[in-house]
């Protein structure tokens, strides 16, 4: 079997090699006759799936993309040839929900606020958005969750109407999929109508789509007044950004909310297992035999551990701002991709354990996302 894998794909030959061939390719750049003879194709987010690209595609299988969004491929043209399809649902969710949480302990530290203070409005409660609830709560941060989908099956918390969370919100965070058309499309749920609907002061987040919110009418708001704090991870037309939009956003970063070693590898096992599924092959390997012992791995923390010291301790594995540094001073020099292939690494809060000194501490980490190491005569 041929295997045409993404360069920035890690770790595939460690799984997919007793499968097949593996070859790679730039996704960016995929061309039809590249995919000449290939019987699974492997893809991340950048790179478009329709019929022109599979023109060439004589024995093309399966198709997966080891990413949650499925906007860059056009399912019905798969379909119609017969092509497995799958994306790696929830892969990243992780890594997007740390991304939005080192993202306010920064804000909080500059803007000199409590957490505790704000309230979060949370656009799309999906895998995303519900872990990130999940980290909220254990800060003690309030939360607005608007999911007409969700609200129609999950009673245990309420929902509110976008219209309520714009208003009601002091920060907004978007986490739904980028639908382009048809009655519920998310293409600019944030324009110049809907930004005039939120609050002073408010902070608005984008981790989901560059498409949800529409750039230009954000940069003329940004250049009107200055009390609307953004921060987006997702651009309209990358790798083309608007680079007057990077100069004016508290902090930018080149679309890598997911990015962890983690979230990257588990997209990657996803989609071996489907492949495995498919070819009746038997998976041989799992994460845990490839991530490796972070470089910090354990620390222990006193009674007097506080709130600033959460803040410490979330940037000790990932402090936004180091990717904020890394776009606005290379974007120039090196170009968006090139950021994207060489981001550092980074981990979830869950590869550090943490010796609590006591019970409360333990829960409240642990919701967070840290590992619990045990301790006996917790207080
Ligand atoms: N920046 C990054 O690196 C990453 C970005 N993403 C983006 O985040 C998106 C969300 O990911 P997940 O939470 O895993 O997806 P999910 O499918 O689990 O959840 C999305 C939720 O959005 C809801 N939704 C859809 N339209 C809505 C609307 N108009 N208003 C409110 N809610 C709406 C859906 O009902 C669903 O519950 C992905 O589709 C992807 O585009 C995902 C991973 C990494
Ligand atoms: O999972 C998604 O959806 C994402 O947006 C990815 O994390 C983006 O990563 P790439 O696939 O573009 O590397």
């Amino acid at each position: 079997m041929k295997i045409l894998a993404d360069q920035n794909m890690p770790l595939v030959e460690a799984y997919f090699s007793h499968l097949g061939d593996v070859e790679r390719f730039d996704g960016r750049h995929l061309k039809p006759e590249q995919l000449h003879d290939v019987d699974a194709l492997l893809i991340r987010s950048v790179t478009t799936i329709n019929d022109a690209v599979l023109a060439k595609a004589n024995k093309l299988k399966f198709i997966g993309t080891a990413t949650i969004g499925m906007d860059h491929v056009d399912e019905a043209c798969l379909e119609a040839r017969n092509i497995r399809f799958t994306n790696a649902p929830g892969c990243n969710a992780v890594a997007v929900a740390e991304y939005v949480i080192s993202t306010l302990c920064a804000l909080a530290q500059q803007q000199h606020f409590a957490l505790a203070d704000k309230v979060v409005g949370i656009v799309g409660v999906g895998n995303i958005g519900s872990r990130l609830h999940k980290k909220l709560t254990a800060l003690g941060i309030k939360t607005l969750l608007c999911d007409p989908f969700v609200a129609q099956t999950e009673s245990e918390y309420p929902f509110v109407s976008y219209e309520t969370l714009l208003a009601q919100a002091d920060v907004i965070s978007f986490h739904v999929p980028l639908v382009k058309d048809g009655p519920f499309s998310t293409r600019h749920l944030l324009n110049e109508t809907t930004l005039k609907s939120i609050k002073d002061n408010a902070i608005v987040i984008n981790a989901s789509r560059g498409d949800v919110i529409d750039n230009q009418a954000l940069l003329a708001h940004l250049e009107q007044e200055n009390t609307l704090t953004a921060v987006l991870d997702v651009w309209e037309n990358e790798p083309n950004i608007a680079k007057s939009l990077l100069q004016l956003v508290k902090f930018g970063s080149v679309h890598i909310a997911g990015h962890t070693l983690e979230g990257k590898a588990r997209g990657t096992e996803m989609l071996y297992h489907a492949l495995c599924q498919l070819t009746g092959d038997l998976p041989r390997y799992q994460l845990s035999d490839f991530l490796p012992t972070p470089a910090i791995s354990h620390i222990k923390i006193t009674e007097t551990f506080c709130a600033s010291d959460i803040i410490n301790l979330v940037h000790s594995v990932y402090d936004v701002r180091r990717d904020h540094g890394l776009m606005t001073q290379l974007l120039d020099l090196k170009g968006f991709d090139y950021l994207r292939k060489h981001y550092p690494t980074r981990r979830e809060f869950s590869a550090l354990t943490i010796e609590c000194a006591t019970t409360s501490q333990a829960q409240m980490l642990e919701q967070l996302g840290f590992n619990i190491g045990t301790r006996k005569n917790l207080i």
